[in-house]
């Protein structure tokens, strides 16, 4: 069954450089997906977009060539709540990927079990508003203490405005907590002012509330570099990113968001993302705990190292 992409629709980068950065033995993409292919895996009917096919072999292929051993394939909501392409990407990860799935509250614990088994490790709830959907508060948060006792933790994708509203949800949560992307914060905004301070301040306050310190180029009003210019880009979007770095080092981790869905031009270059990791995690020591040791603990946990 053919499906008609999403007009304008980006697709990725064809031919992604190899990062300059070399990146630690075990690294884990802690943040991306697998698109279909939509003949295979069919596109949810409440889907917000049609993306371009992007295939576990796509996505096992860039990973091989970045330099990264694992991945965490995050549900993507053109899927919606069915994760057969995630199920099918992790069966066929030889154990080098974990999966992030979207479970509505009807999810049986039979179908639990079987997600756990295909290597599923936590939930996402998805707050942007252009993603959304109408699941209500008190449905997603039994839906975390169903799966609390598998050992999962919640994802949570937001958009800092939406922080106010959503806190004493976040607070409630009986799991670890990963915020995508920082909560997307507003980064004309100085990296102290009121709204970022109050993500610090959370983080500070919850001590089970992670981040992940991805998705610059969603993120940054300074953009890429110019063409041929230098290669760490997204200027404005870095301090935001060391700072959570350097203040919470046991509780952030990195994905490179391929194939990066929703993205308007430019399509960046995955391996010049990996080359501002060393800009935002500046020693060897916090390189391996973002990219190691961290998502290890949470997806791996058993390989404890
Ligand atoms: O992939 C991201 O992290 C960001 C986006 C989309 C999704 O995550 C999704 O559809 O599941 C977005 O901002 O549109």
């Amino acid at each position: 069954r053919a499906f008609e992409v999403t007009p304008g629709w980006l697709p990725f980068h064809p031919a992604p450089s190899r990062p300059r950065f070399a990146l630690p033995r075990g690294a884990v993409d802690a943040h991306c997906h697998v698109f279909g292919p939509g003949a295979a895996f069919p596109y949810a009917p409440e889907r917000k977009y049609t993306p371009c096919d992007a295939s576990k072999d796509d996505l096992f292929a860039l990973r091989d060539r970045l330099g990264f051993e694992r991945n965490v394939i995050v549900q993507a909501t053109c899927h919606g709540a069915d994760n057969r392409a995630l199920a099918d990407a992790l069966r066929h990860s030889g154990g080098k990927a974990r999966g992030v799935a979207t479970v509505r509250p009807g999810v049986t614990d039979s179908e639990l079990r079987e997600l756990h088994a295909a290597g599923v490790r936590g939930v996402r709830f998805n707050f942007v508003r252009r993603l959304a959907d109408s699941t209500p508060a008190a449905a997603l948060l039994e839906i975390a203490r169903r799966v609390e006792p598998l050992g999962w933790h919640v994802v949570v994708y937001l958009e800092s405005a939406d922080l106010p509203t959503h806190r004493d949800f976040l607070a409630a949560l009986p799991t670890i907590v990963v915020l995508d992307h920082m909560a997307c914060p507003d980064v004309t905004q100085p990296v102290d002012g009121p709204a970022f301070e109050s993500f610090v301040a959370m983080l500070r306050e919850h001590r089970n509330i992670w981040s992940k310190v991805s998705c610059p180029e969603r993120l940054s009003v300074s953009g890429p570099p110019a063409r041929g210019g230098e290669r760490h880009a997204y200027r404005d979007v870095i301090p935001f990113a060391r700072r959570i770095v350097e203040t919470f080092p046991d509780r952030v981790l990195w994905g490179t968001d391929w194939p990066h869905p929703n993205l308007k031009d430019p399509m960046p270059d995955d391996g010049l993302l990996v080359d501002i990791i060393p800009h935002i995690a500046a020693t060897a020591e916090l390189q391996r705990k973002m990219l190691v040791a961290n998502p290890m603990r949470l997806y791996w946990p058993e390989e404890q190292r």
